[in-house]
């Protein structure tokens, strides 16, 4: 495994947006979670198109590693199909190699932080202030029918590695939502509603950011 990239950042408190600093760029980052199936990956793709942002969807680049044969593939392989979440050094290694070679300066990382280990160490790495985490509510038996017709032959779709996520999502993912609400970074989403109306809610948010940055 290569070295983590030393990512300086600093964040100017002076601005209403938050500007953090990746390398020599400046970068708004803005936390995409919610429970495995409740639309993160869905929704991340209409923001892409309506304002400009990167999708960075920590599960894809976890995947994309193991098919790239890695030396962590199969560790991390092992955690996926069982619904573990993988050490934060692999996840944060990849996430900033891919804000580093992307020309995009505003990112929608979806899926991290995970657990309180993955946010602790993203923040002493990278020192990044997300400008604010979207966070997707959804129930387990609606995320359980929206995982079973996924249909993307992902391995870790099959009932018995979803009721395993659920439970790690309860333990170590909504804890991570809280430390962020106590600090008033917390949009919520009703995600239980069709796409397209969740859409509009999404819409409401990031356009009031749009007009915040401009
Ligand atoms: N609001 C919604 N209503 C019904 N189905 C949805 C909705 N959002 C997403 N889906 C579907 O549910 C499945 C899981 O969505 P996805 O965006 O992959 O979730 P996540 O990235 O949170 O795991 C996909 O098949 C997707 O098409
Ligand atoms: N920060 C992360 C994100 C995902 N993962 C792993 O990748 C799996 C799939 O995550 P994902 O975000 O692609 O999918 P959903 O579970 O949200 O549908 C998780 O269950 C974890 O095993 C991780 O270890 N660390």
């Amino acid at each position: 495994m290569g070295t983590v990239v030393d990512a300086s950042a600093t964040t100017n408190t002076s601005k209403d947006v938050c500007q953090n600093h990746l390398g020599d760029k400046k970068v708004t980052v803005v936390f995409v979670l919610g429970g495995p199936g409740s639309g993160k990956g869905t929704q991340c793709a209409n923001i892409v198109e309506h304002f400009g942002f990167t999708h960075l969807s920590a599960g894809d680049l976890l995947r994309a590693e193991i098919k790239s044969g890695s030396e962590n593939g199969t560790m991390i392989q092992n955690m996926i199909k069982e619904g573990k979440i993988v050490p934060s050094e692999v996840t944060i290694k990849l996430l900033q190699r891919a804000m580093l070679e992307s020309e995009n300066n505003k990112f929608l990382i979806d899926g991290f932080p995970r657990n309180e280990e993955n946010r602790a160490a993203f923040e002493e790495v990278t020192k990044i202030v997300p400008e604010f985490v979207l966070f997707f509510d959804c129930s387990e038996e609606e995320m359980e029918k929206r995982l079973l017709n996924r249909n993307q032959g992902r391995e870790d779709d099959n009932i018995d590695t979803i009721r395993k996520r659920f439970k790690v999502f309860g333990e170590s993912s909504l804890p991570v939502v809280e430390h962020y609400n106590s600090k008033g970074k917390v949009k919520k989403i009703d995600a239980g509603k069709p796409i397209n109306e969740v859409f509009e809610d999404v819409k409401g948010i990031f356009s009031l950011l749009h007009e915040k940055a401009t």
